[in-house]
């Protein structure tokens, strides 16, 4: 059973989000509507730099997903053998150890990146004290993502996951093992999968996922045999070009069409026509894909109809698309003869991430790092799970079907024919086989993990947010921004917030490199994330001390984390000091227990943060021992109190919902939207929205 807090509640559990000790589905809850995730703090920045850049388908139960399948699942994810196998492949400045204990229960992953030596001493304190498995990768990063901003240059720090990820509470968490300086850019991690949203299909590139008509763009070349005619690529709106196989996806031009077809998209370009305008009949098709689709089961038919017919929510035909994304890069990885070698495609040249810094190798990761990623399986509304899982489970099966039916046929064919072109090596003249498949409870987990571990990408102009308010100040600052109606902490609030955010969000990735899938959720976060085209970059908002968890935000920074200022002298006088004091207070419970409702319904989990433990036992009948031991709350108790609620990256203007954003980050905003209002930044950060400057 769930553990869930009472928003009052003077102890803030938090439920074991992660482990794999609880029993059933929480019955609650199954009236949320799902709306697009904000796990990005909203900042899409357009164009910083051009450089960075078996079942054989018959039907099944969903009913037989059990427990003891997904247990088995779920002790695989000890062990990040991805991220060792990457590392492995880097330079000599790589160096690598790892130790996986034979239970699978503890493992010891670090890497070293750069010509520093790796100071242990504070992670192995860490370990010891905790018992807990260690996961470090030293980054010393000299990419500047704008090429002249010093402040963003990369500082070497060490960041550790410590933890289990069944530790009750918050599972792994990400822990820094030296000062990391505020302001250091951290990390720029690409994904293992990304979608454009449903919403932006047209106007951004599924490739590279930059605006459509930002750069040049040509006609595509048509590689594969079948559907060379039906891939030529159309002209369209906003300049890019539909794919003329499905109609359903767009890029920008012929090197991201190129590019985006050899790895993933002509495994997925018919079904994704028969998932959006339903299946074909199969006279009216060729004999491939007659094949798959009379393999399909009547369950999988009809999920899929219910896809074609709109009753899939935006989000979840976005997370559904993601996912057969991330399918066909396992497809690949297990073929036998590996696909992408006989193609030519090796993970050395990837086809399809132009840039991912730091500790990435290039490309996607193996589908073990997938495996790696928490699921919280009892967390959710069983009607959820059997209702909407269910059916993108049963769409995910019969995009396997599709993969061994359909196409993985054409590939061997083409496969040949390159064989044919070059010498014949030993053994590849063997047909193509297809890799094991993933059963419907695999499945299911995977669906999961993308619920716990996707990011929303927005684009740069979803802030400020105007407050639902008709203060002078307010209206001026809603005037001056584009206007994104959440009124959080209401039903209307929560319809809005997901109907105008499907606006804003860009895309939908899934990130499997731990950098990012480590970082827990904190209501006073010490990173800044940002969306850039196809990558997340990361930012220390706060010196962070050795020891210290690091934290990102799966909230945007607007409403949520909004609490009124003190009371002036002016307006105490209007209204009486203390009525003021009490309205604040009252506003500053609201936003806790909105924060903490869209959590728990967005993102299945009772926060644990420590700005959540400080305000449950704040708003509770025994309010005064709050302050006590929360760390940073012992000195200038109203002061540091203040600056802990506002949260240190929300613009202290009044009636401004920006938020604080690095240098380089205004500047090219600054540069290429020219939306600064001439301020100069300089090295201090901004607000996006009213271009103030971070005290
Ligand atoms: C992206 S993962 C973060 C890493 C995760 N702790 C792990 O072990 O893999 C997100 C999950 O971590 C847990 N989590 C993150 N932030 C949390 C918080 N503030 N309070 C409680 N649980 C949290 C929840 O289970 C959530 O679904």
């Amino acid at each position: 059973m769930i553990l869930k807090t009472p928003p009052n509640s003077s102890v803030c559990t938090g439920s074991n989000q992660a482990g794999e000790s609880v029993s059933a589905v929480g019955q609650e809850n199954t009236t949320t509507i799902r709306v697009r995730k904000l796990a990005s703090t909203g900042a899409g920045i357009d164009e910083i730099d051009e450089q960075q850049d078996h079942n054989q388908g018959g039907d099944i139960s969903l009913n037989s997903y059990d427990a003891t399948a997904a247990a088995a699942d779920h002790g695989r994810q000890q062990r990040p053998m991805a991220l060792d196998q990457e590392n492995s492949n880097k330079s000599t400045t790589t160096t690598t150890t790892t130790t996986v204990r034979a239970s699978g229960s503890i493992h010891e992953h670090s890497s070293h990146i750069g010509n520093d030596s790796i100071s242990n001493g504070q992670a192995e304190r860490q370990k010891q004290a905790a018992g807990f498995s260690t996961s470090s990768t030293q980054v010393n990063d000299n990419n500047d993502y704008n090429n002249n901003n010093n402040n963003d240059e990369g500082l070497g720090c060490e960041v550790r996951m410590i933890g289990r990820l069944s530790t009750p509470d918050r599972g792994r968490i990400m822990v820094a093992q030296s000062m990391i300086p505020r302001g250091t850019f951290l990390y720029r991690l690409a994904a293992q999968a990304t979608v454009c949203d449903t919403d932006n299909r047209t106007r951004r590139c599924a490739s590279c996922l930059k605006q459509i008509g930002s750069h040049d763009h040509d006609m595509a070349v048509v590689k594969d045999e079948k559907v060379e005619a039906a891939r030529k690529m159309s002209g369209g709106g906003g300049g890019g070009h539909g794919c003329e196989g499905c109609g359903e996806i767009w890029y920008c031009d012929h090197a991201c069409a190129d590019r985006d077809w050899e790895v993933l998209h002509a495994a997925e370009c018919r079904f994704l026509k028969a998932l959006y305008q339903g299946l074909p009949s199969t006279t009216n098709t060729d004999e491939d894909e007659a094949a798959w689709i009379t393999s399909v089961g009547n369950p999988h038919r009809e999920a899929i109809t219910r896809f074609s017919q709109q009753g899939f929510e935006p989000y979840t035909q976005d997370y559904c698309r993601v996912l057969i994304r991330t399918l066909t890069h396992r497809f690949h990885e297990f073929t036998d003869p590996p696909l992408s070698i006989q193609l030519g495609v090796t993970p050395a040249d990837p086809p399809y991430l132009e840039s991912a810094d730091l500790d990435q190798s290039k490309g996607p990761l193996p589908y073990s790092a997938v495996e790696d990623l928490v699921m919280n399986r009892e967390s959710y509304p069983r009607g959820k799970v059997e209702g909407e899982f269910r059916d993108v489970v049963r769409i995910l099966d019969a995009f396997q079907t599709h993969l061994e039916v359909s196409y993985l046929p054409r590939m061997d064919r083409r496969r040949r024919q390159h064989i044919g072109a070059k010498a014949m090596t030993e053994g590849s003249g063997n047909a193509l086989k297809p890799p094991r498949r993933l059963l419907e409870t695999e499945l299911m987990n995977l669906v999961m993990r993308e619920e716990c571990n996707s990011f929303g990408m927005y684009e740069y102009p979803s802030f400020p947010l105007p407050p639902p308010t008709t203060s002078t100040t307010a209206a001026a600052a809603a005037a001056a921004a584009p206007v994104v109606a959440v009124a959080a902490g209401t039903d209307a609030g929560e319809k809005s917030e997901g109907k105008d955010n499907s606006k804003i969000c860009y895309a939908l990735g899934l990130f499997v490199r731990q950098h990012l899938y480590g970082f827990n959720h904190s209501c006073s976060p010490n990173l800044f994330h940002v969306a850039h085209n196809n990558q997340l970059l990361l930012y220390a908002a706060r010196d962070i001390q050795p020891g210290e968890e690091i934290n990102i935000t799966y909230l945007e920074f607007g409403p949520h984390y909004r609490i009124p200022p003190p009371p002036e002298a002016e307006a105490g006088a209007r209204k009486g000091v203390e009525e003021e004091e009490e309205e604040r207070r009252k506003k500053k419970k609201e936003a806790f227990q909105n924060r903490r409702r869209v959590l728990k319904s967005h993102f299945y989990f009772d926060c644990g943060c420590a700005r959540c433990t400080y305000e449950a036992t704040l708003y509770s009948s025994s309010g005064n021992n709050a302050k006590e031991g929360v760390k940073g709350l012992t000195g200038d108790e109203e002061e540091e109190e203040e600056r802990f609620l506002r949260e240190g990256l929300s613009c202290e203007r009044e009636g401004c919902f920006g938020f604080y954003a690095p240098p380089a980050v205004l500047r090219a905003r600054q540069d290429n939207k020219g939306s600064m209002n001439g301020s100069n930044v300089g090295g201090r950060w901004g607000c996006v929205a009213c271009s103030r400057l971070q005290s």
